[in-house]
Parts: structure tokens; C-alpha cells; sequence
């Protein structure tokens, strides 16, 4: 009976199962979107009945597509937008308040205040992270304290806390298995990265009960198996991880210095920095990239919050194009951006700014300046801010980068991906495969269970779909350079 990898990619603004045969060749593939929820200016909401209800639609989807069933499936993977959290009824399983999405800023006046008492230095040694709302542990503590009885429940140890990967896990095994994987817990702002456990001293200044947390696994292992219907038969879920980390795992970046960037909603930069941390001096975070077996392999990260949502913007806020693919045609309707530089820190800046109050900016209009012209500086200032961020990780880790490998839904637009190449002096490489965080996580889960037998044998598999070689002579580069620092000057708050 032929065996294959159901991949389960659960992303901020839709769901995604992608079936894969041992050659990682996706057989098929199902995606829906979900709500999402802003209760309030600067608040991001999921439905977790939603998360699951959709990702639940789309493996039966999935399967079903190729005539095939649970007995078919070697292994599950799982991999998950980061950093959401949810909160549950031990007992029950029913969710006790929405998730609270990784892009919500309801808590960044508590983190300002944990800045302005001086945990800066203790919680980014021991979690490789900056103080930020984006991270799991000030979202719990907003339920705790906001939500009636939550705290009690807690305390009472009825309640469960989980990333997206838990929550699923946790559907999958009808409120059974309480886990997480190693890079999810590497995100929450609780897990101490050099002792791979959660971290006491971070629980009391959250004031979290420990009784709340996930076990935590590697990315490569069985974790449990599924007792859903959907399947009529036990499967394993033997690969979990972030969709940034299984992201860089199914670019196959596994030598130390290799680096990847997703161009999502968000982009997320990694560099792998092998089996020891590095901690960053250029405020870029620290994160576990995977664990296999014993050997935990660490990576270097810069995480830009706009990214291709700057493009959905144009789309749905400007109304100069109707789809998100419409914008290549549009900027290359001029030669370039005519002096406009466009900063598009709409959700404020991540990486290596951190400036969560800074907006965007269009700067350099004139009479002459075109809605083409903006695209293009839209474009552009996609590129730029990983500029940026390859800048700072050429810093901290002491290495040259000399090739970035992309993935995801804007490194389609070839105009961006020639422009990034150009300014980075560096060559961009496009794998075949783009949806290459589900193949990470069936990776993870292949090794597993053997369906393959080491990373060499998914090493050969990885293809390039076309490379990007640098182009623009110095000189432009460093003009350009100039002018987007110079916005970005004029686009921060501190
Ligand atoms: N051809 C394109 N050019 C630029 N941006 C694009 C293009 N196609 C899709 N995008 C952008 O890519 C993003 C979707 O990518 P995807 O990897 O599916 O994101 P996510 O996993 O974060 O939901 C959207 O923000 C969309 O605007
Ligand atoms: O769901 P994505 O692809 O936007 O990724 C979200 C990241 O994991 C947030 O850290």
C-alpha cells in the first residue's frame, strides 16, 4: 500500500493540509480561510473552534482528493503560526476566551513597563527573546487576569495553555495529549533555551501556574496518536514545529550560517547558528530551530511584521489592484519607484527597529508620482527591511551571507525577488517547492517514522525552481540604501 506525509500548515489567515509522497512531491493539497477577529484597534482574534473546524475541513479535503485514507498515512505533521495562544477547560476541552493572535498589541503597555523595570537583559539571556506583546507569556497572563474564573481554574490546575500546535494536537486526540514541540515553546517568553525547560523564575513574574504548560517534545518524535474520526484508524503525529522553524528545515538549511526567508503576511528571516545560541547584539532573537533526537540546533531570527500585507493593503486599503499577483504588473508599469520610498511599518516595525508605535510612510511624491510608483515602493520596501535584517545577522553571527533562500506567497513576484537579490548583493534561490514550511513539518515527521531514513536522503530531494543573481551596479545600491534609511528615520518613534 502506497505511504505518504499529511502536513498540516495552520497560518494566521487560513488552514492548509498538503499531502506528500516519499520523493516530497505534494500529491494534494486543500486550504481554507477563517475569520479573523479585531474585537478593538490593535486587537487580533481567532475563533479556536474556527482554527480546528477549517483545518479539519481541509484534511478531509486533502485525503479525499487522492482516494486515500488514514491507513495510507505514514505520519502527521504538524507546523503552526507561532506565539498564539489559547487557553482551555481541562476537562471539557472547550476554549475559555478567543486565541489571542501573535500580531495583537493589547498587552505592549505591560511589556513597556517590564522594559522600564529592567527585564530586558534577564528574559532575553534566558529566552533569546526581546520584551514584546508578539510573544506567548503576556497574552496568558491577559486571560488570567481578564477573563472571569480563569485565574481559579489555574490555580485549581483545570486549565490548559497552548500554541496553535497543542490545540490541534489536542482536537486530534479528543482532549487527550497535552503537548508541545520545542520551537513552540521556544516563542512563548516561558522556556529557558539552555535549559530546554520552562523557566520558574519567568512563571512567577507572570505569575502563570506551571500546571497550565504543555509537556515539550522535539520537532522529530512520536507525540501522540490521533483518536479523531476523521482518520477511522490511529496516526501518528510525529512532527511538530513553528511554520518559520519547519520552514527552514524544508529549505534544507541544515549547515550552520544557511539562511531562509518566507515572504508571508510577515517575512520571517533564519539563519541556522548549529548547536549553540547566539545571542544577538543587533536585536535580532534567539530562537530553537529544531530538535531531532537529543541535538537541539539553534537559529538566529528577524522578524519583519508587514510583509506581503503590505500588497493586501494596496489591494483592499488603495484599491489599485485586484488581486495580490496584479501588483508585479503594476510596479513594472514604470521603471522605478521615481524618488518614492514607502516604509510599511502599518503594524508598526519589527526586527531590528522593535518600534511597535511607528506607522507607515510614502515618502517623496510629487505632481509626477503615479499609484504604479507607489506599488513599486511598496515592493521595494519589502526588500529593504530584510536588508536590514541580513545586515544585523551578518553582525552577529560573524558570517557573509551568500545566498538566501526563499519561500512563500510573495516570493512569486519575480520583480521583488530580482530587486531583493540586487540590493542584497547576493543570490536568491527559489526552490521548487514553495510551500516549503508543510514540508518541513512532514519532513519532521517522515524521520520519525522512518518513511525517510536520514537528512542526507531529504537533502537530495531539495531542487532550486531559479536563482536570482545580483544585477545593480554599487552605486545604485548604496543610493537607494541611503534614501530608505533616511525614511525610516522619519517613520520611528524613538
Ligand atoms: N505575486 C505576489 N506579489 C507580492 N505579494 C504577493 C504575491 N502573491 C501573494 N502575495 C502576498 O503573499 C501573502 C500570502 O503569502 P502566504 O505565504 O500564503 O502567507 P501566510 O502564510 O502568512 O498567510 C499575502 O500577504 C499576499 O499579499
Ligand atoms: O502564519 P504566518 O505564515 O503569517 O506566520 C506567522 C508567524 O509564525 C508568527 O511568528
Amino acid at each position: 500500500m502506497e505511504k505518504y506525509i499529511l502536513s498540516l500548515d495552520q497560518g494566521t489567515t487560513s488552514s492548509r493540509a498538503i499531502v506528500f509522497d516519499h520523493e516530497g512531491n505534494i500529491c494534494s493539497v486543500a486550504q481554507h480561510e477563517f475569520p479573523q477577529i479585531f474585537p478593538k484597534a490593535g486587537w487580533v482574534e481567532h475563533d479556536p473552534h474556527q482554527i480546528w473546524g477549517s483545518q479539519a475541513s481541509v484534511i478531509a479535503e486533502a485525503i479525499s482528493q487522492i482516494g486515500i485514507n488514514g491507513h495510507n498515512i505514514a505520519a502527521i505533521g504538524i507546523t503552526n503560526q507561532r506565539e498564539t495562544t489559547i487557553l482551555w477547560d481541562a476537562d471539557t476541552g472547550e476554549p475559555i476566551y478567543n486565541a489571542i493572535v501573535w500580531q495583537d498589541r493589547r498587552t505592549s503597555e505591560y511589556c513597556d513597563s517590564l522594559v522600564e523595570a529592567g527585564y530586558g537583559e534577564m528574559i532575553k539571556n534566558k529566552t533569546g527573546l526581546i520584551i514584546d506583546a508578539y510573544f506567548s507569556a503576556t497574552k496568558i497572563k491577559w486571560i488570567l487576569d481578564n477573563v472571569p474564573g480563569a485565574r481559579e481554574k489555574a490555580e485549581a490546575g483545570k486549565l490548559r495553555f497552548g500554541t496553535v500546535d497543542t490545540w490541534l494536537i489536542s482536537c486530534l486526540t479528543r482532549n487527550s495529549a497535552h503537548v508541545t514541540d520545542i520551537t513552540n515553546a521556544s516563542r512563548t517568553m516561558l522556556f529557558n533555551i539552555h535549559t530546554l525547560q520552562w523557566d520558574e523564575e519567568l512563571l512567577r513574574l507572570f505569575d502563570i501556574p506551571a500546571s497550565l504548560l504543555p509537556e515539550v517534545k522535539p520537532s522529530s518524535c512520536v507525540m501522540a496518536y490521533t483518536t479523531t474520526t476523521i482518520f477511522a484508524h490511529a496516526v501518528p503525529i510525529a512532527g511538530v514545529a513553528g511554520d518559520q522553524q519547519a520552514a527552514l528545515f524544508g529549505q534544507m538549511c541544515i549547515k550552520p550560517g544557511s539562511v531562509k526567508n518566507t515572504y508571508g503576511t510577515g517575512c520571517f528571516m533564519l539563519m541556522n547558528s548549529g548547536n549553540k545560541p547566539i545571542l544577538s547584539k543587533n536585536r535580532l532573537l534567539t530562537t530553537i530551530a529544531w530538535q531531532i533526537g537529543d541535538e537541539v540546533t539553534y537559529a538566529l531570527e528577524g522578524s519583519i511584521f508587514v510583509g506581503g500585507s503590505v500588497v493586501q493593503w494596496l489591494r483592499d486599503g488603495l484599491k489599485c489592484i485586484s488581486s495580490s499577483s496584479e501588483v508585479e504588473k503594476l510596479a513594472t508599469s514604470v521603471e522605478d519607484t521615481d524618488g518614492v520610498y514607502f516604509v510599511p511599518a502599518l503594524t508598526g516595525m519589527g526586527a531590528p527597529y522593535w518600534d511597535q508605535y511607528a506607522r507607515g510612510l510614502i515618502s517623496g511624491i510629487s505632481r509626477g508620482t503615479t499609484v504604479a510608483h507607489i506599488a513599486r515602493a511598496a515592493l521595494e520596501g519589502i526588500a529593504f527591511q530584510v536588508y536590514d535584517i541580513v545586515s544585523s545577522m551578518e553582525l552577529d553571527s560573524n558570517l557573509k551571507i551568500v545566498e538566501l533562500k526563499v519561500d512563500g506567497g510573495a516570493s512569486r513576484n519575480d520583480l521583488l525577488m530580482q530587486f531583493q537579490s540586487d540590493i542584497l548583493n547576493t543570490e536568491v534561490l527559489r526552490p521548487q517547492v514553495t510551500e516549503t514550511t508543510a514540508l518541513g513539518a512532514a519532513y519532521f515527521a517522515g524521520l520519525a517514522v522512518g518513511f525517510w531514513g536520514s537528512v542526507d536522503e531529504i537533502n537530495a530531494q531539495w531542487q532550486i525552481q531559479h536563482r536570482f543573481a545580483p544585477k545593480a551596479s554599487p552605486e545604485y545600491v548604496a543610493a537607494k540604501l541611503d534614501g530608505w534609511h533616511d525614511a525610516v528615520k522619519r517613520c520611528l518613534t524613538k
